[in-house]
C-alpha cells in the first residue's frame, strides 16, 4: 500500500532520501547530493494567490536532457479528431468497448472518444476510453495539453508519477496534473476505464454555499503520494501530448527520478465512496449539481468547463415526487458514464463501460420504461444500492470523435428509448 498525505490542494513536503528536500529555500546554490532543482509550473507565475499552483522537484537529472521530439504514431485512436466538423445535435450512446485491443499500454490502447474545442486553446475537455492489457515498463508519458481524470472501470491501475505513486481501483479516481510524467501499469493483468481531460483551469473542490463549512467531497479523502522515483538508467521513451497530437523522444534513464518534492501541484486520489452524498429529504429530485465531486471553472463564474459529478448509493425518501432525473433540457452539455451497477434513468441499453452525450438542449431523461416504473412506484424510503454513474458537464457540446462514430458500439437506435410515451389527457 502506497503512502499518502491527506488535504486538497495543501502545501506538501515529501522526500524519498532523507536530507534530499532543501530547507528555508527553493534553489540552493548546490542542492543535496547533485540534486537538480525544478519548478513545474500549473498557473501562471503572477495568478492569484487562492488560484496558484506550483512544486519545486528534486531529480536525478533535469527534466530538459533530452533530444527533438518527433511525431509518435503508436497510438491512432489517441486524438481529438473531427472536433470542429458539423455537429449532429443527437443524442448519442455507446455500449461497453468491446472491440479487443491486445497487446497495448495505456496510451497505445486509449480511444479518443469526444473533445469539445480546439485542441489548440485551453479550455474545454476531452473524454477518452482506455483499454490495455500491457504495463508501460521503459515508457513515460506526459500530457501538456491537460491535466488528467482517470477513472477506472474494469481492473486496477498504478500511476507510477514523478511526484509518487496513484494505486487506483474502480470506484477511485485519480488526476495527474498537466506536465507530470508517469507510466502505467494494471496490476490486475488488463484494464478498462474512461479519462477525462481537463484543458481549462485545474479541477478544484465546488463551492459549498448553504451546505456550509462540509459535505460533498470532504478535502482531507483526497490522498496525495509521498515522494518516489526510480533510478534507471536504460533506454527510455519519453511521449508527450501537445496540441492534441503525440510526440516522442528517446531518453536513456527514466524520467520518473524525482527525489523530493514540495508544493501544492501534485497528483491525488479519491474515492468516490467517501462521498458525502446530500439529497432532498422533503420533495422533488434536485439538480444534480449536488453531486459535483470536483468543478473546473471557466471564466464565467458558476458556469464550469467541466463539473466531474456522481450518481452515488443513497437513500431515495422524496414525497410525491418523480424521484428519477426528469426530462430536461440544459443549457450545458453531458457525457456520462457507468462504473459499475445501474444508472436509475435508464432501465437498459447503458451498461457499466458505456458512454452517453447529451449535449445542450437535446431533450433526455428518464426512458420509457423508468418512467412507467417511477410514475407508478408506491414511494417507500429505497436505497439506491450498488451503483456508480458519473458525467463530465461542461459549457461547451462534445463532438464524438471520427474513431468513436466508426465503433461498432455506437447505438444506432438511442433515440428509441424514449418512443412511445402517452399523450397527457386533458379533462
Ligand atoms: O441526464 C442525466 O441523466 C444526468 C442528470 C441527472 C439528474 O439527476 C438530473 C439532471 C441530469 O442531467
Ligand atoms: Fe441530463
Amino acid at each position: 500500500m502506497p503512502d499518502y498525505l491527506s488535504g486538497f490542494g495543501n502545501h506538501f513536503a515529501t522526500e524519498a532520501v532523507p536530507g534530499a528536500l532543501p530547507e528555508g529555500r527553493n534553489s540552493p546554490q548546490r542542492p543535496a547530493f547533485g540534486l537538480y532543482a525544478e519548478q513545474l509550473s500549473g498557473t501562471a507565475f503572477t495568478a492569484p494567490r487562492g488560484e496558484n499552483r506550483r512544486s519545486w522537484l528534486y531529480r536525478l537529472r533535469p527534466s530538459g536532457m533530452h533530444g527533438a521530439y518527433r511525431p509518435y504514431a503508436g497510438a491512432p485512436a489517441f486524438a481529438p479528431t473531427g472536433w470542429d466538423r458539423p455537429l449532429p445535435p443527437n443524442r448519442m450512446r455507446w455500449s461497453p468497448l468491446s472491440s479487443v485491443k491486445e497487446g497495448v499500454d495505456l496510451i497505445d490502447g486509449m480511444t479518443t472518444m469526444a473533445s469539445n474545442r480546439d485542441p489548440a486553446g485551453m479550455d474545454g475537455v476531452t473524454v477518452h476510453i482506455y483499454r490495455a492489457d500491457r504495463d508501460m515498463k521503459a515508457r513515460a508519458f506526459f500530457n501538456a495539453d491537460a491535466e488528467m481524470l482517470f477513472v477506472p472501470q474494469q481492473g486496477r491501475l498504478r500511476l507510477l508519477t514523478e511526484l509518487g505513486l496513484l494505486e487506483l481501483a474502480p470506484g477511485e479516481i485519480g488526476l495527474v496534473p498537466r506536465g507530470v510524467r508517469f507510466r502505467a501499469e494494471l496490476p490486475d493483468g488488463a484494464g478498462r476505464g474512461y479519462v477525462g481531460e481537463n484543458h481549462g483551469h485545474a479541477f478544484r473542490l465546488p463551492e459549498l454555499g448553504p451546505i456550509g463549512s462540509n459535505g460533498l467531497a470532504n478535502p482531507r479523502d483526497f490522498l496525495t503520494p509521498v515522494a518516489r522515483f526510480e533510478d534507471r538508467d536504460e533506454p527510455f521513451e519519453l511521449i508527450q501530448k501537445f496540441r492534441g497530437a503525440l510526440w516522442a523522444v528517446a531518453l536513456d534513464h527514466s524520467p520518473i527520478d524525482v527525489v523530493a518534492w514540495h508544493g501544492n501541484l501534485a497528483p491525488w486520489k479519491y474515492d468516490l465512496a467517501r462521498f458525502n452524498t446530500i439529497g432532498t429529504v422533503s420533495f422533488d429530485h434536485p439538480d444534480p449539481s449536488i453531486f459535483t465531486v470536483v468543478t473546473a471553472p471557466s471564466d464565467t463564474p458558476g458556469t464550469a468547463n467541466c463539473d466531474f459529478v456522481i450518481f452515488p448509493p443513497r437513500w431515495m425518501v422524496a414525497e410525491d415526487t418523480f424521484r428519477p432525473p426528469w426530462f430536461h433540457r440544459n443549457v450545458m452539455s453531458e457525457c456520462m458514464g457507468l462504473i459499475h451497477g445501474a444508472y436509475d434513468a435508464k432501465a437498459d441499453g447503458f451498461a457499466p463501460g458505456a458512454l452517453s452525450i447529451h449535449n445542450l438542449m437535446a431533450s433526455h431523461g428518464p426512458d420509457l420504461a423508468t418512467w412507467v416504473k417511477a410514475s407508478e412506484a408506491v414511494l417507500q424510503p429505497h436505497h439506491i444500492e450498488g451503483t456508480m454513474a458519473f458525467m463530465f458537464e461542461s459549457r461547451w457540446p462534445f463532438a464524438p470523435t471520427t474513431q468513436a462514430l466508426e465503433l461498432a458500439e455506437l447505438q444506432p437506435d438511442y433515440d428509441d428509448c424514449w418512443q412511445g410515451f402517452p399523450k397527457a389527457r386533458l379533462p
